[in-house]
């Protein structure tokens, strides 16, 4: 896997995670290309991706309006992490500069396999993934579903890349929606939560910097605790003596109606996904 080449076309927050997990995880920079809209971003990039990414081949579209292209020349894969809005135009704009093999891994929300195969051509290997930005420190959950010319050998090369930067799972397609609402968005539910936190310990009197840091300290350590464990309702209960502290908070976010809150969340979440592919979708 090492000696093949990874293209990633729009290079932001999520595709961007995804390439410093993996460019930390020890694939050389030398095969690795990535592509943003504007100069600027161009520019700011290789810091963003870390230490490791000396060597990665940048290119702006911006710049050059062939940059796409350019940068997918020769690759095994391609990922795919412009916006929902964008890619399928971008996905056909690549269509005669991908080679037969190379796989086209989407990251986008609410874009249909199927949608993408027609942008692609019908024999492009396909595979719509949803990652989610913990990807940049090799703690990413990674879901995705292949199309129906991806070969056994090209999934084994993409759930190399996506395994590099995390957990992967296969699922079918009609759990995408789901799965954006449960993991692809998920990180953002801890860190509101962080903030929550961050907020009533200042409420109670703790200062700013020392809010901050508690919580989120607190918040990370319960994740590598999970990490390690992941029955999330055994953790709570070893923290919850009884007749305690915890039991009046769980208390108050029970009957405050957390778990009814959680479920509307991320139904509202699932809804916007789907509705997405029928906005998007070609
Ligand atoms: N953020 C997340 O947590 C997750 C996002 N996703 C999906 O990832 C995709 C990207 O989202 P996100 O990373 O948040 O968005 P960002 O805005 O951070 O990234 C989009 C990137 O695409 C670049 N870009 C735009 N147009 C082009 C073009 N024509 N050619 C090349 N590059 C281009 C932008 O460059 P420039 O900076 O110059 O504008 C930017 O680097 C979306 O489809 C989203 O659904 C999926 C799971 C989680
Ligand atoms: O908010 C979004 O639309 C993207 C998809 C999942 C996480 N971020």
């Amino acid at each position: 896997m090492s000696e093949k080449i990874v293209t990633f076309i729009g290079t932001g927050s999520m595709n961007g995670a995804i390439a410093s997990g993996l460019l930390a995880s020890g694939f050389h920079a030398q095969n690795v290309r990535a592509t943003v809209h504007s100069a600027k971003s161009a520019q700011e990039l290789p810091e963003k991706l870390g230490e490791e990414a000396e060597g990665v081949e940048v290119f702006s579209s911006e710049v050059s309006a062939d940059a796409n292209q350019k940068a997918v020349q020769g690759a095994a894969a391609v990922l795919l992490g412009v916006k929902p809005y964008d890619i399928l135009d971008v996905l056909e704009s690549l269509k005669d500069a991908l080679d037969e093999e190379t796989v086209v891994i989407s990251v986008a929300a609410g874009v249909s396999l199927d949608s993408l195969q027609k942008a692609a051509g019908k024999k492009q290997p396909v595979i719509r993934c949803m990652p989610n930005t913990p990807a940049r420190v090799g703690k990413g959950a990674l879901a995705y579903s292949a199309g129906s010319t991806v070969t056994a050998e090209q999934r084994k090369l993409a759930e190399e890349i996506l395994g590099a930067v995390g957990m992967v799972f296969q699922v079918e397609e009609e759990q995408m929606d789901a799965v954006t609402a449960l993991s692809g968005s998920g990180p953002a539910y801890a860190f509101l939560l962080a903030e929550c936190m961050k907020k009533a310990g200042m409420e109670l009197g703790i200062d700013e910097e020392l809010a901050k840091n508690l919580a989120s300290t607190t918040v990370a350590g319960a994740g590598a605790l999970l990490e390690k464990d992941p029955n999330p309702e055994d953790l709570r209960k070893a923290v919850t003596s009884p007749g305690g502290t915890t039991e009046q908070a769980i208390k108050a976010f029970q009957e405050g109606g957390i778990e009814e809150l959680t479920l509307r969340a991320m139904t509202a979440n699932a809804q916007k996904s789907a509705e997405m592919s029928q906005e998007y979708n070609k």
